[in-house]
């Protein structure tokens, strides 16, 4: 039968029991599970172990027994805690002594039960952790939110091709399509990602961000779909990937052009299904998730090499945003140096006024080549190591003038023209030369005349420059 663990998971919680004696492990188990709750029963201490420390960030409350023969309770809630402190863990011991309850309050247990059980007091009490934690867990999303800076106006751009953005990520972000997003490394794509969600009808469910070219090409698939236990070597318990995690929610697959040919068959088929398997399982899952994508790859051309699958590029190609690199809107450079001026202001302490105009014209015609990320860590930077109050010059980071060690980005529009690829090239190179021709003639192995004479055309007036020698 199909299963969505998100679903139980929200409204109720996950719970897991270790418990050695049978009857005690199936009563708790069974007055819970008709609470909701998911639960997973463990009557070894070694497997229950094994299973919370595999999935230590999807556990709500972990109930284990005091004595068992090997491994004990106390090592169970230690376990637990290391893996995760935020988990609540409640000991059962077999009589009331004053002793072990000191003990496993010392060791961070959050409540502890003496048998035999009482059924009614043990759901009472289970419950009020329950709510706890779903509280908890709530302002932590609510913060990591915040944290991120979600929602347009952290979005900072009055440039033409941001604005013509806005207008799409509006229109977008009320429907429930898939959406592509294309851009340089650093242009903003998961600030993005995350205001679409934000804006989406999936707001309050889970944002999870996966950056595909990060997890090795091995593990990826298990983490993303999940295993069953023992599915393969290693496999020690059900592990629930990432794809169930967001069931309801946004998922975001950074740099998907990295993930190789079987794993794109696989996610296809989710696309298509909107359900999956666990690696080494066969109940199918259904999942109700939004995907977002993005890459810095082009992905037509990955598609040309056999590298991307033609039928899922035109399935996550439904929607696509290109997110415009920074060298593209230049206009909106002032606005961001200022936008971080303040931000790090506030983050550091400090009390930055201005920025000069000669320094703040040098980070305007500056190349770059890693987008809005490098200029947020460049004024950062500016920030903490101001003295008067005014950023200038001076202050600049020393990589700022070795402009040659970085790397320029030309991007090709569909129906540029080769001239205004040229007129391109030679406009990046100059602002990269801080207008310096001589140098950038240089760089682009071209004469000094050749570089002034199309730098006239360029300004439209005409090759009435000195002949070339
Ligand atoms: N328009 C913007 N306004 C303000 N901050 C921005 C903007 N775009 C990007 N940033 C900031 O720049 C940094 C890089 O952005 P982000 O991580 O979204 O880029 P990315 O395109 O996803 O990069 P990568 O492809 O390397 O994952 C982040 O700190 C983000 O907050």
């Amino acid at each position: 039968m199909a299963k969505s663990l998100n679903q139980t998971e929200k409204t109720n919680g996950f719970i897991v029991i270790v418990e050695d004696e049978g009857e005690s492990l199936k009563a708790m188990k069974m007055a819970l599970g008709k609470k909701g709750y998911h639960v997973e029963a463990f009557s070894n201490a070694d497997e229950g172990i094994r299973f919370i420390t595999g999935s230590p960030r999807e556990i709500d409350l972990v109930i284990t027994d005091l004595r068992m023969p090997g491994t004990d309770g106390l090592t169970v809630l230690k376990e637990t805690k290391e893996a995760n402190p935020e988990i609540s863990v409640i000991l059962v011991t077999a009589y009331a002594s004053v002793d072990s309850a000191v003990q496993a309050m010392k060791l961070g247990a959050d409540d502890y039960l003496t048998k035999p059980i009482d059924l009614y007091e043990f759901r009472a009490r289970v419950s009020k952790l329950m709510t706890n934690s779903n509280l908890n867990r709530e302002v932590e999303m609510l913060n990591q939110r915040l944290d991120k800076q979600f929602g347009f106006d952290n979005i900072i751009g009055r440039s033409q091709p941001m604005e013509a953005l806005f207008d799409k990520i509006r229109v977008v972000a009320g429907t429930n399509a898939n959406v592509l997003l294309l851009g340089e490394s650093g242009t903003g794509k998961e600030l993005i990602a995350n205001a679409l969600h934000q804006h989406s009808q999936k707001r309050g469910q889970r944002f999870l961000p996966i950056n595909c070219a990060a997890i090795p090409a091995d593990i990826l698939e298990s983490e993303l779909f999940g295993h069953e236990r023992g599915s393969f070597t290693g496999a020690v318990s059900r592990k629930i990937g990432k794809f169930e995690l967001a069931a309801n929610g946004t998922i975001f697959l950074d740099e998907i052009g990295d993930m190789n040919l079987d794993l794109q068959a696989k996610l296809l088929r989710v696309l298509e299904n909107r359900e999956l398997t666990r690696v080494g399982g066969s109940d199918p899952i259904h999942i109700h998730s939004r995907f977002i994508f993005a890459t810095n790859r082009n992905l037509q051309e990955e598609v040309r090499e056999g590298r991307f699958r033609e039928d899922l590029y035109y399935r996550m190609n439904v929607v696509t945003l290109n997110i415009p690199p920074l060298w593209q809107r230049r206009d909106d450079i002032p606005l961001l140096v200022h936008y971080f001026i303040s931000k790090f202001n506030g983050e550091h302490g400090k009390q930055v006024a201005d920025i000069d105009p000669v320094a703040m014209k040098r980070l305007t015609a500056y190349a770059w080549p890693g987008n809005i990320r490098e200029l947020r860590n460049v004024v950062e930077h500016l920030v903490i190591f101001n003295r008067g109050g005014v950023i200038s010059e001076k202050d600049f980071p020393d990589y700022l003038d070795r402009k040659e060690d970085v790397p320029l980005s030309v991007t090709i529009p569909v129906g540029m023209t080769m001239a205004q690829l040229e007129q391109e090239a030679i406009r990046q190179m100059l602002a990269h030369c801080g207008g310096n021709k001589t140098r950038a003639a240089e760089l682009l192995d071209i004469s000094l005349r050749t570089l002034q004479r199309k730098v006239k055309e360029m300004e439209g007036g005409g090759s009435d420059a000195e002949p070339e020698l």
